[in-house]
């Protein structure tokens, strides 16, 4: 028997650091939605009681680091499964992005597996389990657009912003979400991006107040030590992007575009700068 997920990349359209807790994690407000940009997962069940990871991409690993191992093994204990799974990942999403790839891919080996094994799982409790491998994992599980608080994990759907085009850019370099968080000071953030204002543009459908209402405390800390993810930014303003920002701790760079018409010249403009651009359609 075999299943087949689709495990999509998001993107943080408004992400606030309120406090740092006691368990080292911050408080977290952020909006999140995904874009069509996808890496493909093929669950084929073993009769033996292992978990196999393949991928043709070179650069992930494939052992029990891999988040899609995790996942697997995870919902294998909770739920006394004795068949195994080999699990291919096609991997599409840029690693290490900002863009929750291999939390995607996580997440879908949770939806993949609660099919494949049949253990009707409610979405509640895959996003409980999704919570135990990272904080992005359980927004991934359900998708769609939502606020996301607490660490990430405590999630209320909304509203899907206003259909765009979605170019983004990842700079060569290798951005350590820990370290970002580590170099946060939250009593220092001047200014808090709102989770309110940015909720309010989405439910009215209202494209110009979503790229107004764009923003990321982390800009702060990952744009002062890699100086290039700023300069994307200024070149995808440049080039005509209605919105620009950076997605969860970097370095990829998102820019929200209205028309098609533009989309090109963006692409093409910023193919200068980095290897990895690409445009994509927000998900709806
Ligand atoms: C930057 C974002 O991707 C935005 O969506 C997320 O907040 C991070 O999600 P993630 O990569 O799934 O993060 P995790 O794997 O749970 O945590 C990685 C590390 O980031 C830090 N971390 C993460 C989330 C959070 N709310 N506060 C934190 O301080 C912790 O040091 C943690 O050890
Ligand atoms: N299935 C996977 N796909 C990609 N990377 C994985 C996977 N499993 C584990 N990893 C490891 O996780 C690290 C982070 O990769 P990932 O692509 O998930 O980062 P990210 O997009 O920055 O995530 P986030 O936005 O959630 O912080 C990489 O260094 C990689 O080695």
């Amino acid at each position: 028997m075999k299943m087949y997920e689709k495990a999509p990349a998001k993107i943080n359209l408004m992400l606030d650091v309120l406090h740092k807790r006691a368990d080292g994690f911050h408080e977290v407000e952020m909006i999140m939605t995904m874009v069509d940009l996808a890496d493909r997962l093929e669950l084929s069940e073993l009769k033996r009681d292992s978990i196999i990871i393949s991928s043709q991409a070179g650069y992930i690993p494939l052992d029990e680091k891999n988040l899609a191992f995790q996942a697997a093994r995870l919902i294998k204990d909770r739920y006394n499964v004795k068949s195994g799974v080999h699990i291919h990942l096609d991997k599409r999403i840029p690693v290490a992005a900002g863009l929750a790839g291999g939390s995607s891919d996580a997440a879908a080996t949770l939806r993949g597996l609660n099919r494949l094994w049949r253990l009707n799982i409610p979405a509640q409790e895959l996003q409980e389990l999704g919570a135990e491998l990272g904080s992005d994992v359980p927004f991934c599980v359900t998708g769609g657009t939502a606020l996301a608080t607490g660490r990430g994990e405590r999630l209320t759907p909304i509203e899907n912003p206003p259909q765009c085009w979605v170019v983004l850019a990842k700079p060569p370099i290798n951005v350590s979400t820990a370290e970002v968080y580590g170099r946060v000071r939250a009593n220092q953030i001047a200014v808090h991006p709102s989770a309110q204002r940015m909720q309010e543009a989405i439910e009215a459908g209202d494209f110009g107040a979503v790229c107004a209402n764009l923003g990321n405390v982390l800009e702060d800390v990952t744009l002062k030590l890699y100086p290039e993810v700023q300069q994307l930014k200024e070149a995808m303003v440049k080039l005509g992007a209605d919105g620009v920002l950076m997605s969860g701790s970097g370095p990829t760079v998102f820019g929200l575009v209205s028309k098609q018409s533009k989309v090109a010249r963006i692409y093409n403009g910023l193919r200068g700068f980095c290897k990895e651009v690409y445009a994509v359609r927000s998900l709806s």
